[in-house]
């Protein structure tokens, strides 16, 4: 099965994208990034919608950027679905092998089989609104499989789902898609559709790749603030001299490992602890800071302070009640070495 090599640019007033993007058979990759950074721009590019201004892109060793969208043998799964609505669920996945030519009862029988691997043998003879919303967004799944599309593209897969079928339907969408032997790209700005469907992420921002690599990787080395706030963590740039890290001025923060030259250091709002006074026999790292804001966070409170650094603190509300945390009260924060990761810039 063929493999994808693009290198897509797109040149709009005030806007280029110019990103490679690469998947092997059978990967998912997701391309992730917020709004506007060309996610969209990038898969209609992929599937023919929009023409290259430059680069290419190739399926398998085989330039398919000149070749006409429904001559590319990609299955696209838009966020609306976009199923004929006239037509019942087994008739929406029969069309496509059927406007290639596979007669009416192979084509039938294909799709009742497809529908019945993504369990829903029983709803075959429903038309599209009789269909939950999981349920259209898997025949539409299928329907784009049903093809045996060389590459499959999808855009938003489950943007237009409620949070609880979202929960199911991602949770099964994985297993669906690895039917699919060729490789998929999925378009997303949820991080966590992204690494849960995703064997790679491919971050995108203003048109540029700005980030690659696994879930682990990039949760645990972001390399832009977008990506730091994504996975919840602070994110600093600075110059090494072993664990001494000079993130800001003279401000230097020590890290965990050595490492020499431009690094990140990154470490979660978590690690953070806030007192009201300079503690005693402290960790190496302490700073007097100021109270920003202070933001619900899940269970916890999150602390925004400025100072040499600003900084992202995860406290419990007994701690934020009993330290008076109020945007204006000046704080001391420490943070262990041991939690800020270094990593090369
Ligand atoms: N048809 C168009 N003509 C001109 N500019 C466009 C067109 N479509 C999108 N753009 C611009 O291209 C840029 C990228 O848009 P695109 O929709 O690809 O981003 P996106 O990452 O998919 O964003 P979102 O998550 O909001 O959908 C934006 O600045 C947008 O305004």
């Amino acid at each position: 099965m063929s493999a994808l090599d693009a290198h897509l640019v797109v040149r709009r007033d005030g806007f280029t994208l110019d990103a490679e993007l690469r998947a092997a058979a059978g990967e998912v990759v997701a391309l992730l990034g917020p709004n506007g950074a060309g996610k969209t721009t990038a898969l209609r590019a992929l599937a023919g919608l929009v023409a290259l201004d430059d680069g290419h892109i190739e399926l398998g060793g085989e330039r398919i950027d000149g070749i006409a969208p429904e001559h590319r043998h990609i299955g696209v799964v838009f966020q609306d679905y976009l199923l004929f609505p006239h037509l019942s669920a087994l008739e929406n996945v029969a069309f496509g092998p059927r406007c290639r030519g596979v007669p009416r009862s192979r084509a039938r029988a294909q799709a009742a089989e497809l529908l019945a691997r993504v369990g829903l043998a029983g709803q075959a003879g429903r038309k599209p609104r009789q269909l939950s919303g999981g349920q259209a967004q898997r025949v539409a799944l299928v329907r784009a499989l049903a093809t045996g599309p060389r590459l499959l593209l999808l855009d938003e897969p489950l943007a237009a789902l409620d949070a609880r079928t979202r929960l199911d339907t991602r949770a099964h969408l994985r297993g669906h898609l690895a039917g699919h032997a060729g490789p998929t790209v999925l378009v997303t700005h949820d991080p966590l559709d992204a690494m849960m469907l995703a064997d790679r992420l491919v971050i995108l921002e203003h048109g540029r790749v700005v980030q690659t690599g696994d879930a682990a990787t990039i949760t645990s080395r972001p390399r832009t603030d977008y990506v730091a706030r994504l996975v919840g963590l602070n994110l600093y740039r600075g110059r090494a001299d072993g664990d001494l890290v000079r993130v800001a001025g003279d401000f230097t923060l020590t890290t965990a490992g050595p490492q020499h030259g431009d690094v990140f250091v990154a470490f979660p709002p978590a690690a953070v602890a806030l007192y009201a006074a300079r503690p005693e026999g402290s960790p190496r790292n302490t700073w007097p800071a100021t109270v920003a804001a202070v933001l619900r966070h899940g269970d916890a409170l999150r602390i925004e302070l400025t100072g040499p650094i600003t900084v992202a603190a995860d406290v419990t509300p007994a701690a934020a009640v009993q330290l008076g945390l109020e945007p204006g009260r000046p704080v001391w924060a420490s943070l262990k070495a041991t939690e800020a990761t270094s990593y090369p810039a």
